[in-house]
């Protein structure tokens, strides 16, 4: 393909992503299907450019005078992300072949015109609403916990099981498979990998004999930090495909009762695998929007873990697509929702024992507020503060120190720019009568 053709393909795929909620990847995987003449080399430089406008969306709009269309936000990109004269722009855009027809007088006029004064929102490349949130959590470190969040090349992050293998074993498969890995600072148990060039983590051996996951070391802390004892009953409330309900079985060694509970059978039924490879067992259990369903474990549960939905703003730096999809409207649903299924989960909870809130956004409403609102509600539930819990055999010496610096009392908020993570935030509880 010819690198206009490129350009007019990132375009159309920034159109039909539009069009829905589909992550960026899937579009992308779509499109490269339906149009095999695309080589490798040709996909690769496509998606490149579909993420670059992706990350900086706003900003290209802006330039664009609002407009929104992915030929309009490539046409941006080629100008205030790449660098490209006028000229050089007009030269992708001839219309020849399979290249983007030739730029319009007021498409002209944008690239002339520079960016004049640009809003600190848009700068930053995240929706406005955002920005505030950011403003009021982050004080002067906002734009930098923006940044960071939104730049490209997050690592892949491995867990270890370790009733399997050793870190080292695993790492010396990482090496052999030809990959660059490092060890993560917090977690004992994790690995790090480059994203680029794209690993196949799924193909290799240890993988396939449940000798590691794919996990983030953001979330693999706060699995430590839960403190699931072996021999003890643990509920992973929002179980969903079951990230944390493998890193509560590994805390667990095994021994207990672990439930794995979600309102959607699918995204149980995906656990199903998962668990087998990694050789260990959970209940699974479809509870109603409600939470009917789990009334057998009425005052039972040790550990009550919900990683409550949320607008998963901390995992943005792998899918920048989804900022521009939040909605406040949307974010005051989910507020709502991660109190109502708090309340419902502390039902489960035995007097003495733990409820853990996390999260996997970085915006106050879903993880402060939600916290503030249950606590009101809840006075019967003790925040602990996160300094007495990071005694887990899991965490490095490096990571109680810094998570304690970290905390706020019995807060803890990860993140891209002060943890090297996805964003996370945990709080947890204990049943006090
Ligand atoms: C953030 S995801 C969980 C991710 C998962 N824990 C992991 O580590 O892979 C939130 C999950 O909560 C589930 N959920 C939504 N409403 C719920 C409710 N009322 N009660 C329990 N789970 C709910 C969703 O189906 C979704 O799977």
């Amino acid at each position: 393909m010819t690198p206009a053709a490129r350009l007019a393909a990132a375009a159309s795929i920034l159109d039909s992503m539009a069009q829905g909620r589909q992550p960026a990847e899937t579009v992308l995987k779509a499109w490269g299907a339906a149009n095999r003449y695309a080589g490798s080399k040709d996909r690769r430089a496509i998606a490149d450019h579909v993420y670059k406008v992706l990350r900086a969306r706003g900003r290209l709009s802006w330039i664009m005078g609002g407009r929104e269309d992915g030929r309009a936000l490539v046409i941006g990109s080629l100008h205030a992300i790449d660098g490209l004269s006028l000229e050089e722009i007009e030269a992708l855009h001839s219309g020849d072949g399979y290249g983007p027809r030739p730029l319009s007088k007021q498409e002209r006029s944008r690239i002339t015109a520079g960016q004049g004064e640009v809003p600190g929102w848009v700068a930053a490349g995240l929706p406005e609403f955002v920005v505030e949130d950011f403003k009021a959590t982050f004080g002067d470190r906002w734009a930098e916990e923006a940044h960071a969040l939104m730049t490209p090349r997050a690592p892949i992050d491995l867990r270890v099981n370790d009733a399997a293998a050793t870190v080292e074993e695993v790492e010396a498969e990482l090496r052999a498979a030809g990959l660059e890995v490092s060890r993560t600072p917090w977690s004992v148990l994790g690995l790090r990998v480059p994203s680029e060039p794209p690993p196949n983590i799924q193909a290799l051996d240890g993988f396939k004999a449940g000798k590691f996951e794919i996990q983030d070391e953001g979330s693999q802390v706060v699995c430590w930090l839960a403190g699931a004892e072996p021999g003890t009953t643990v509920v992973d409330y929002c179980a969903g495909g079951g990230g944390k309900t493998l890193g509560l079985a590994q805390a667990m060694r095994g021994q207990g009762k672990l439930i794995a509970a979600d309102v959607v059978n699918k995204r149980l039924e995906n656990i199903r695998p998962r668990l087998k490879r990694a050789g260990v067992e959970a209940e699974l259990v479809l509870i109603g929007q409600n939470g009917g369903g789990l009334e057998a474990v009425n005052g039972q549960a040790d550990l009550v873990f919900v990683d409550a939905p949320c607008s998963g703003s901390g995992t943005w730096r792998r899918r920048p697509e989804d900022a521009w999809r939040l909605t406040t409207e949307e974010v005051e649903k989910l507020h709502a929702l991660q109190v109502r299924i708090l309340s419902q989960a502390t039902k489960l909870v035995k007097p003495g024992g733990r409820l853990v809130y996390v999260t996997c956004s970085m915006l106050a409403r879903e993880n402060e507020a939600s916290a503030d609102a249950f606590e009101a509600a809840n006075p019967e539930f003790r925040p602990v503060p996160v300094a007495d819990l990071l005694s887990a055999p899991q965490l490095s010496a490096a990571a109680r120190t810094k998570l304690a610096e970290l905390a706020s009392g019995a807060r803890l908020r990860l993140s891209p720019a002060t943890a090297d993570t996805d964003g996370f935030f945990a709080a947890v509880y204990e049943r006090t009568a």
